[in-house]
């Protein structure tokens, strides 16, 4: 790291509801999802260097070391806008970017998008040129659906193939707590086995603002249409469900397409305390306590 250096958070993004509703002719499917992101996340660091280079750290990093970095959705992300910032005849010097991999891999809770996403407003950064929003969204589209929600990463309603964003300046923060049996789910296979493609829309949302009780009302009466098939091919998510249900959540989960599940608490101190039943009751899993970002007006 230098004193040039870039330091960008990638927070996990939690799904609090996801209804599947339908599916485009391409095989994309159509989603109504309240999203927002939380403390917890990767991090990136990007530091001008003579020639491009790109490290890991942290917890998960050897399964991605494991990988062709090619493949890296933050090397996407670095390739793609500087194609674009090329295109238009501006500078791209080279980048260190060091990648410390704190969230599990295949997980649900966008780690790859979050990281992608972090290394485009890093870079713009970096590079000292910015790409107009609609250009910037497309381009984060093209790298994944959940890329242009982490660019936000704000509570906000997505619609579309998730792609459609409206921020949500009124979803309270909550203490949470992150629960992953360490089993990756493949997010193509999980919409593979999802069966009724169109599921019931979002009920209104809350008007009352910041009112947490009526938020959680609203989330517990949500869905996440992916969960079903997602416990059909991962048993320990709904174990990770019970264990959680136990510990006087407001509200239980899977996020994505799984198998991360959250509660959400209203106190720090619960939240704290369920976390501990959990790694007691399951070590070798990934548990993790955090805040959710509130909505910004
Ligand atoms: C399940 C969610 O995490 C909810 O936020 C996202 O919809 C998934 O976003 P993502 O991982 O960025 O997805 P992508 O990398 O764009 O797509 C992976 C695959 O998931 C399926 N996919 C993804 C998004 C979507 N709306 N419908 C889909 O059917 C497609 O088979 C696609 O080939
Ligand atoms: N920086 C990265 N972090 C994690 N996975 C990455 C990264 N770059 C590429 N990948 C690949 O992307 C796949 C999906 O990983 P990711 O952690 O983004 O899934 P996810 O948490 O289920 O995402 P989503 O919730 O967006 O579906 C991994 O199996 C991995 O091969």
């Amino acid at each position: 790291m230098t004193t040039d250096s870039i330091i960008e958070p990638a927070p996990a993004k939690i799904n609090l509801a996801l209804h599947v509703i339908g599916q485009r002719p391409d095989g994309y499917h159509l989603m109504e999802s309240v999203v927002t992101f939380a403390a917890a996340g990767d991090r990136l660091v990007m530091s001008p260097a003579a020639t491009d280079r790109f490290g890991l750290s942290g917890r998960f990093a050897p399964l991605l070391q494991a990988e062709d970095p090619a493949t890296n959705l933050v090397l996407k992300a670095r390739d793609a806008l500087r194609a674009a910032f090329v295109g238009k005849g501006l500078p791209t010097a080279a980048v260190d970017i060091h990648l410390e991999k704190n969230l599990p891999v295949a997980s649900g809770i966008g780690g790859g998008s979050a990281d992608a996403a972090a290394a485009l407003r890093g870079l713009q950064r970096l590079w000292g040129h910015a790409l107009a929003a609609e250009e910037l969204h497309m381009l984060a589209l093209k790298l994944g659906a959940d890329v242009p929600m982490c660019l936000a990463g704000r509570p906000l309603l997505a619609r579309g193939i998730g792609d459609e964003i409206e921020s949500l300046p009124h979803l309270p923060a909550f203490s949470c707590v992150l629960v992953n049996p360490l089993k990756a789910v493949s997010t193509p296979a999980i919409f593979k086995l999802l069966t009724e493609k169109n599921n019931a829309p979002l009920a209104p949302l809350p008007s009352s603002a910041g009112r947490t009780a009526g938020w959680l009302s609203w989330l517990s009466s949500a869905r996440n249409d992916l969960e079903a098939p997602a416990k059909n091919l991962v048993g320990e998510i709904g174990e990770a469900g019970k264990l959680l249900l136990r510990e006087n959540a407001a509200m239980v989960r899977m996020s994505g397409s799984g198998a991360t599940c959250f509660a959400l608490f209203t106190d720090p101190g619960l939240a704290e305390k369920a976390a501990a039943a959990l790694h007691a009751a399951r070590p070798d899993w990934y548990v993790q306590t955090t805040e959710t970002f509130a909505g910004t007006v």
